[in-house]
């Protein structure tokens, strides 16, 4: 614990934001959550347990929940945000006045906006009407469960801003989580919204009964697919080797705690999409994010074979045992992520 940490909120109440407002409190910073349902505030304020998200998680006394946002984000130097992609707009927006005036606001959210392709940062600095130097990102293998039983981890906080990531690192570094700081914001950010894709793929391939070689293909590919991206739209091809490309990707694809692999493994089982959302329980946001990486990929001329293929399956019907000639048959290729040609 130290004295010099800022005072942290945290908006959303679900198994990351109360994850990481319990490394926010163990780093020495006062935090409180807010969120919607008074069940989840009262259960953590009382018993500091969230049984709904972290069942068997006993939480740092220092966390506090509530449903009064302003309460929240009174002298909160550091607003974490952990809300599904598509309804973060709509949340936050309403809050965008009750920031303390020199609040920073972190992104632990991963996916990209349906229609308008915006990457979470994005989403927030309009929502909240900051600055791009007032926002920051926080990704990497940050599994919440294991987290939360303060297994050893690493993470990477981006900002355009080094004093907000310096802010954020600082306001979230404890004896178990390390972050690391990058002002690559475009790299960091798409690796957590791509690699949930990516792990709905190596889900799908695990039900239906493939082994490791083709779960290593998937997430091999699936890195190449994307650096790609990234690179197009102007980010750092170092940031996906490192904690936020290929360490979350390899974590996402590999762990049955991930939602993403899980609803895939649901897939490949033979449950329809519905079944496997219901099953999967929590927020798997490579569904919706597929479809928007997607879009957003088609938008700057990329290819994305592996998503593209998620999105047939997903969302218009392919049947999953296609997959192999749908992603075998096409034309060969270098291997290399500069490569051209067919993808
Ligand atoms: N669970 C994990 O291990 C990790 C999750 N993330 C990301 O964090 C984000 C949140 O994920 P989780 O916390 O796991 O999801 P979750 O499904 O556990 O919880 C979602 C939370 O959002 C709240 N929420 C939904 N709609 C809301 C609204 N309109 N206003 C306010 N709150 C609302 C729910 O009440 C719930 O507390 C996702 O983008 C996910 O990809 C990132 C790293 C790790
Ligand atoms: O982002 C995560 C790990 O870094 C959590 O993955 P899931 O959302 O698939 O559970």
């Amino acid at each position: 614990m130290s004295a010099d940490r800022p005072r942290a909120a945290v908006l959303g109440t679900g198994a990351w934001g109360t994850t990481f407002a319990a490394v926010l409190a163990d780093a020495g910073c006062p935090v409180t959550l807010w969120g919607i349902a008074d069940e989840v505030c009262e259960e953590i304020n009382t018993a500091h347990r969230n049984t709904a998200y972290l069942p068997g998680v006993v939480l740092p006394d220092g966390v506090r929940a509530t449903t009064d946002a302003a309460a929240a984000l009174a002298g909160a130097k550091v607003v974490a945000i952990a809300i599904p992609a598509q309804v973060a707009r709509s949340a936050i927006a309403p809050l965008a006045d009750l920031l303390e005036p020199d609040a920073v606001a972190a992104s632990l959210i991963k996916g990209v906006e349906l229609t308008s392709h915006r990457r979470m940062s994005e989403v927030i600095g309009e929502a909240l009407r900051l600055p791009e130097e007032r926002v920051a990102v926080v990704s990497g293998p940050n599994l919440a469960r294991e987290i939360a039983e303060h297994q050893p981890t690493a993470t990477v906080v981006a900002s355009r801003s080094a004093a907000t990531a310096d802010l954020v690192a600082h306001a979230c570094a404890n004896s178990y989580f390390r972050p690391y700081t990058n002002s690559d914001v475009v790299g960091v950010e798409l690796s957590g919204a791509v690699k949930n894709v990516i792990a709905v793929a190596v889900g799908i391939a695990q039900g239906t009964g493939y082994g490791t070689n083709t779960t290593a293909t998937v997430i091999t590919r699936g890195l190449v697919e994307m650096t790609r991206l990234g690179l197009a739209l102007g980010a750092d091809a170092q940031t996906f080797a490192g904690l936020a490309g290929m360490g979350d990707l390899v974590a996402t694809c590999v762990s049955p705690l991930s939602r993403n692999h899980t609803l895939g493994m649901h897939m490949g089982q033979g449950k329809t999409l519905d079944e496997a959302i219901a099953a999967t329980g929590g927020t798997a946001e490579g569904v919706k994010t597929s479809a928007s990486v997607l879009e957003l990929a088609r938008s700057v001329g990329v290819e994305m074979p592996i998503t593209e293929a998620v999105v047939q399956v997903l969302h218009h019907g392919l049947p999953i045992d296609r997959l192999p000639e749908l992603l075998l048959n096409r034309p060969r290729k270098a291997e290399g992520v500069q490569a051209t040609g067919p993808f």
